[in-house]
């Protein structure tokens, strides 16, 4: 059975840019050409990737401006975000900016290891590279899965030096 994961998606922009009719068109396969300012309204559904099944936790906020301070649910466990604006509006393209620069801030911690020099220190030591994250629960049963396959591998790899591998 295939292991479902949680995402959660919050989707941010200026208002009436859209928002909601691309999660409702997305949830639901429909359109509207009516308009109701949204408060906060949330969307669920399972996706499916190939071999992946992710349970889609989407969140349609109301409109924000460059002024907007962003509460903690919109950046604490999330796991990704759709910024919208519309091509009728330069403002609303100017605002994704601004939101961009605040979710950027928003979470706190900058990152001081890029991923590529983890993946080209594991390639040095001829070792499998992974980057996880235990609080979005990102690729942890991965990890450790990778570890006994590779166990497995050099268990079964006859004839070939024995070493132990390092991740
Ligand atoms: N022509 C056109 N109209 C659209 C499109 N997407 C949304 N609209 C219209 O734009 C208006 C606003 O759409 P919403 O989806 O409610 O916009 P929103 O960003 O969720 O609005 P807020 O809740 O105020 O933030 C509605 O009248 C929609 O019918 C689109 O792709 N093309």
């Amino acid at each position: 059975m295939p292991l479902v994961r949680y995402r959660k998606v919050v989707i941010l922009g200026y208002r009436c840019v859209g928002k909601t009719s691309l999660a409702h068109q997305f949830v639901e396969g429909e359109f509207s050409e009516g308009y109701d300012p949204t408060v906060e309204n949330t969307y669920s559904k399972i996706v499916t990737l190939g071999k992946d099944e992710f349970h889609l936790h989407l969140v349609d906020t109301a409109g924000q401006d460059e002024y907007s301070i962003l509460p903690y649910s919109f950046i604490i466990g999330v796991h990704g975000y759709v910024l919208v604006y519309s091509v009728t509006s330069l403002h609303s393209f100017q605002v994704i900016e601004s939101l961009y620069q605040k979710l950027h801030e928003g979470h706190g911690k900058t990152r001081e290891v890029q991923a590529v020099e983890g993946k080209k220190l594991a390639e040095s030591w001829g070792a499998t590279f992974m980057e996880s994250s235990a609080r979005e629960n990102q690729l942890t049963q991965g990890i450790f899965t990778k570890v006994i396959q590779e166990i497995a591998r050099v268990e079964n790899s006859y004839g070939q030096e024995r070493r132990c591998h390092l991740m």
